[in-house]
């Protein structure tokens, strides 16, 4: 039986109010052909978020027993809470031939770079820093300390774009997904040109 082909791992970050969680919304509704994975969290959910839609949201407790019981892929500390993406789904997902998408913070990419370095890493950035203030201001969700504490770690989340395979910028949601959908496509496109590339040249070794 032929081994079936796995899937691709598609790490998304970029400071806090970016529009990441946008940015993804816009490609699951052009129905973009990838899972999403659910992160688990302590922070509080906002109005609206759904436990087990948005994020599993756990006690500090429960996540440290997590992390003890190595069920993380990746996790970290983000701005007084944990985040940490589930090792199980994600793997399943990709032994399926699914393509997977995280939408995590940078500490916790770089670790999913060691450990699946063959993953396409993509950085959001938005057209200013002060379009930035406005975005995560505008979205209502977080306290004026909050705001301020994520906008320290946004100034240095952004020296690390260095580490990303792509930089793009979401200047307009559908522009921003645009790139995106042309990166994954090329990137399965140079994938399937590898494999045949390699198929021939075992052949040829016959
Ligand atoms: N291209 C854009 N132009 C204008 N506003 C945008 C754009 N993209 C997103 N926004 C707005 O910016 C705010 C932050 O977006 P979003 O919540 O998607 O950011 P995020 O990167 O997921 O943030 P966080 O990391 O804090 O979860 C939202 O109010 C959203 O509507
Ligand atoms: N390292 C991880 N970071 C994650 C994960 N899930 C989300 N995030 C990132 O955290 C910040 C804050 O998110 P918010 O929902 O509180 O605004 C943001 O950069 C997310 O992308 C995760 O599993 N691991």
């Amino acid at each position: 039986m032929e081994a079936k082909e796995q899937g691709l791992l598609i790490v998304l970050s970029g400071p806090s109010g970016v529009g990441k969680g946008t940015v993804c919304a816009a490609l699951r509704k052009r129905d973009v052909p990838f899972t999403y994975s659910i992160s688990v969290t302590t922070r509080p959910p906002r109005e609206g978020e759904v436990d087990g839609v948005n994020y599993f949201f756990k006690t500090k407790e429960e996540f440290e027993n997590m992390i003890k019981r190595d069920e993380f892929l990746e996790w970290a500390r983000y701005v007084n809470h944990y985040y940490g993406t589930p090792r199980r789904y994600v793997e399943e997902q990709l032994n399926a031939g699914r393509d997977v998408l995280l939408e995590i913070e940078v500490q916790g990419a770089l670790q999913v770079k060691k450990k699946f370095p063959q993953g396409i890493f993509i950085f959001l950035v938005p057209p200013s820093l002060k379009e930035l203030e406005q975005r995560i201001v505008s979205r209502g969700t977080e306290s004026r300390d909050v705001i301020h504490n994520r906008m320290v770690v946004a100034r240095e989340e952004l020296e690390m774009m260095k580490h990303y395979d792509y930089v793009v910028v979401n200047d307009k949601v559908e522009l921003a997904c645009d790139r995106i959908e042309a990166i994954i496509l090329a990137e399965h496109c140079k994938r399937e040109r590898m494999m045949k590339h390699y198929i021939t040249a075992l052949k040829e070794a016959e």
